[in-house]
């Protein structure tokens, strides 16, 4: 897909820009599970995933990203606190220098190692993810934790990608893979709320659906993730892409919803 968003061009850990045009709806936050209200309208979550969709991984410089093939509704997402039908464009992981922190969102503060995000727009309502991403509703993104346990091995076929696009701005392709593989077994059990993209430009389009269900990855596993680097070949200077996440957000009096009691 052509999330070739522009991420600002500073560190890594980029500068957070000094106040978003009415930020009154930014992510991550840290969900407190007893104030999350339960929702019984909230349904199903229905994945629809081609594996035939899937192109290539680039190292943008923040993370990697899985890109799918998004001109046509082959793999989709509708259901759960969602109206319309939703194309899976890429998915691309947050993670830390260490197991103690690295995911973007945190339940009761508790943090995880890493997060998969799964990101989806509207495709009945745009027709390109930069058309979307400027709406309220335009993109859906699923939040999955990752936790250090054992070897995943759905997970494994991108792992051993990962060292050809260890510097910024490189490419390879990377096919016939299904992101089903990286969800929990059960993907009934979420919490969902009105927030933001976590990356420039920030805007404040997306549904987020965070599974209550972690997957479990191997510490191996999430070391070949940390042996990426921000930057490009041609620099001086090379950095461990790690520590690639943000800072948590006010909530600001949103309702953060569960789809189970
Ligand atoms: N991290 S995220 O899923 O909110 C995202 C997707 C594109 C830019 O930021
Ligand atoms: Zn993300």
């Amino acid at each position: 897909c052509s999330s070739k968003l522009a991420l600002s061009q500073v560190h890594p850990m980029w500068q957070e820009p000094l106040a978003i045009p009415g930020g009154d709806r930014q992510s991550p936050v840290d969900i407190v599970v007893r104030k999350s209200i339960f929702d019984p309208q909230l349904r199903p979550l229905k994945v629809q995933y081609d594996p035939r969709t899937c192109q290539q991984i680039w190292n943008n410089g923040y993370s990697f990203l899985v890109e799918y093939d998004d001109t046509t509704d082959k793999s989709t997402l509708k259901g759960g606190p969602l109206e319309d039908q939703f194309r899976l464009c890429q998915f691309h992981f947050h993670w830390g220098e260490n197991n103690a922190w690295g995911s973007e969102h945190s339940i009761d503060r508790r943090l995880y190692p890493a997060e998969l995000h799964l990101v989806h727009w509207n495709s009945d309502k745009y027709s390109l993810f930069e058309e979307a991403v400027m709406e309220e509703n335009g993109l859906a993104v699923i939040g999955v934790f990752l936790k250090i346990g054992k070897r995943h091995e759905g997970l494994q076929k991108l792992v051993d990608a990962l060292p050809a696009v260890r510097h910024k701005d490189s490419v390879v392709e990377f096919t016939k893979f299904n992101p089903a593989c990286l969800l929990p077994e059960n993907i009934d059990d979420y919490w969902t709320y009105a927030g933001s993209l976590t990356t420039p430009p920030l805007t404040e389009a997306v549904t987020w659906v965070v599974m209550k269900q972690h997957i479990e990855v191997s510490h191996d596993q999430l070391a070949v993730f940390r042996s990426l680097l921000f930057t490009s070949a041609e620099e001086q200077e090379q950095r461990s892409m790690v520590n690639n996440f943000r800072v948590q957000q006010a909530l600001k009096g949103r309702t953060v919803r569960s789809s189970f009691s």
